[in-house]
């Protein structure tokens, strides 16, 4: 049932870098991450980003543009000494990319230091992560939601849960070992098909109590353990609006760090127009329903919904664009236009 894997979008990096340098900078970042020598090196010229309790550290620029701020290894060592901390505690970032200069990046939380006083030396603001995404441009969002996933994955994998021992994790962070089993763990994504329902003329779109009012996204659900990647889009579609699947046609795959780390994989799918009755499972969801081109192209154009003297939302509108939900909708309204 699933479609041969056809690109829709063609992603920046199939155009932009020679295979060379991809290469050998994903060489050099997997050295990094399994040796620790490398990595302690590493970070004495690599770039590190300061998140406060998971927030990220962002800096406004005079233009009014918000960046991450990459700052150096001694920077923060210096941070750290004024605020009376040992600098050694810098050694605890976790290593998340490097960049096209194989300087390797790594996020840092100084969660145990008080905010308003790093935020001073830094000249910058720790912004939740949500609302950081909103600010920040191009490759950083999906670099500052890595970093954050990493930090919380630490932060909550001190213990193995076989003999309740604590773990040690290696110098880059890419994993933790129980030395008294002997197991070794490493950041998790849970898997989440997320789906755009076709009916050929209509996209079903739905949404749950919890949404902000009046959006609506493209049906998702996790992937239940066992299941491929079609059974639970299937299934997910079943359970949510008594709808059956005809077609499937893989579209992309995002990390989401929200709630928690997910790996969406992004598909469009169609239904048989003779058979699209909606019956919504009120618990999953608050409503789900079919919208036309038109509707669809209107709520694409609208960034910031207008909204009602209580601050909501006051009309139909779609998650923004760094969601993938978004390009789901965007490569369909496309379709559809070329179509007609
Ligand atoms: N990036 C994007 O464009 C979008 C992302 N999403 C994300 O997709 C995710 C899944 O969507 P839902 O409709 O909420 O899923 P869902 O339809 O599977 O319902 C969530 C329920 O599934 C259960 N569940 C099973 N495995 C789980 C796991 N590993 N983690 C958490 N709950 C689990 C829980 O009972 C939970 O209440 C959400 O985290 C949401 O943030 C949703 C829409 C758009
Ligand atoms: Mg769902």
């Amino acid at each position: 049932m699933l479609q041969p894997l056809r690109i829709l979008f063609r992603p920046k990096w199939m155009v932009s870098r020679s295979s060379g340098s991809y290469v050998s900078r994903m060489r050099h970042l997997n050295k990094i991450k399994e040796e620790d020598e490398a990595c302690r090196a590493a970070l004495q010229s690599g770039n590190i980003f300061l998140y406060h309790k998971l927030a990220p550290l962002l800096r406004r620029t005079d233009s009014g543009i918000y960046q991450l701020p990459a700052l150096q290894t001694k920077d923060v060592e210096e941070i750290l000494e004024k605020l009376g901390e040992d600098k050694e505690m810098v050694k605890e970032s976790i290593l998340i990319n490097c960049t096209e200069q194989n300087e390797a990046q790594f996020s840092f939380d100084v969660g145990a230091i008080e905010q308003a006083a790093v935020e001073e030396l830094c000249r910058g603001t720790f912004v939740d992560l949500r609302k950081a995404f909103f600010l920040l441009r191009g490759s950083e969002a999906p670099l500052v939601a890595r970093g954050q996933a990493l930090l919380r994955w630490h932060q909550t994998n001190g213990f193995c849960s076989s003999t309740g021992q604590p773990t040690q994790r290696n110098q880059s962070g890419s994993q933790r070992v129980c030395h008294s089993s002997g197991i070794t763990y490493y950041p998790k994504m849970s898997p989440v098909v997320i789906v755009l329902l076709s009916d050929g003329k209509r996209c079903l779109l739905g949404r749950q109590s919890t949404f902000p009012r009046g959006m609506y996204s493209a049906l998702a659900g996790f992937c239940d353990i066992g299941e491929t990647m079609e059974e639970a889009l299937r299934r997910e579609i079943a359970e949510e609006v008594g709808l059956e699947v005809e077609s499937i046609q893989y579209s992309g795959s995002q990390h989401w760090p929200f709630p928690q780390s997910s790996f969406m994989v992004a598909c469009h799918a169609t239904v048989n127009p003779d058979k699209t009755h909606v019956s919504v499972d009120k618990v999953e969801l608050e409503d789900a329903r079919w919208f036309s081109l038109e509707e669809v192209q209107e709520a694409l154009t609208i960034k910031a919904p207008p909204r009602n003297n209580k601050g909501e939302p006051t009309v139909f509108w779609v998650p923004p664009s760094y969601a993938i939900a978004n390009r789901l909708i965007q490569e369909w309204a496309n379709q559809q236009h070329l179509k007609s």
